[in-house]
């Protein structure tokens, strides 16, 4: 399948630091990538350096064939990064209904898939759906999330970027967030990198996975066989094996 991402000897960072370092990766159109690594490796800084939050200093981004590093943040969008970030852009002073309506694009041309609209982001969040006239200060962290998705959905955008959906949420919710990514990626095809902090559990959902360490990439496979060797994707994640706990799905 065609690539629909490529990254090119990508270096980036804040200001003159440099943080990323080399980095090249590929992703075909609906494949789901799980970005993986300890505190501190980069992860973050990639997903922003995408949208383009960040200091490039080297390489090439293309996205669909668009030179994505040489656009500003701003137009990101329109060419196609569903940003989603580790803060939850959300406008918490609007309700969930206008949080969805301010952003709402039609389906960019050639997507074979019905377009996100606020409609089908709430038959996918019901708890949205019951919330939609709560500002979002009323939110709960889960529901916040949700919206922040939900934002980036109705974008309909080719590629979504999720920094740590599940970071601080409740196993029930989890679990509900994880059956939607799915949804959205496994069964709607929509191409994604995720980034999180419960290998196994994004594991599972993902076609690839790689791992960075001090801004480089360390490791770049498919997803089943890094969660088929428990003590490799230890060893890439620093991980001491003393409890097992880290293989707990
Ligand atoms: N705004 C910033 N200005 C300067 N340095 C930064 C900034 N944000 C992150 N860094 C540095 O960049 C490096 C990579 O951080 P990054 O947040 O990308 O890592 P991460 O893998 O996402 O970690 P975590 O899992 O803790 O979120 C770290 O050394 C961090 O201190």
């Amino acid at each position: 399948m065609a690539d629909l991402l490529q990254i090119e000897n990508l270096s980036a960072g804040y200001g003159e630091a440099v943080v990323l370092n080399g980095v090249n990766a590929a992703l075909a159109e609906g494949e789901t990538l799980a970005l993986l690594g300890r505190n501190g490796t980069g992860k973050t800084t990639l997903m922003n350096t995408l949208a383009g939050a960040t200091r490039q200093h080297g390489g090439r981004i293309v996205l669909g064939g668009v030179e994505l590093h040489r656009l500003p943040a701003h137009e990101r969008a329109a060419a196609g990064i569903g940003w989603v970030p580790q803060e939850r852009n959300i406008f918490k002073s609007l309700t969930v209904h206008e949080n969805l309506t301010a952003v709402a694009r039609p389906t960019r041309t050639g997507s074979g898939n019905r377009p996100w609209t606020p409609e089908r982001v709430y038959e996918l969040f019901p708890r949205l759906a019951e919330r939609k006239t709560n500002l979002g200060t009323q939110l709960s962290g889960g529901e916040q999330q949700m919206l922040a998705i939900g934002r980036a959905l109705v974008l309909n955008p080719r590629l979504l970027l999720l920094d740590e959906p599940l970071e601080g949420l409740a196993p029930i919710i989890v679990e509900e967030l994880l059956r939607a990514i799915a949804r959205i990626t496994r069964d709607e095809g929509l191409s994604a990198i995720i980034v999180e902090q419960h290998p196994q559990a994004i594991l599972r959902i993902s076609h690839r996975a790689m791992v960075l360490d001090h801004g480089s990439v360390v490791h770049n496979g498919a997803a089943d066989a890094l969660a088929a060797q428990p003590a490799l994707l230890d060893g890439l994640l620093g991980v001491m094996r003393k409890t097992g706990e880290a293989h707990a799905a």
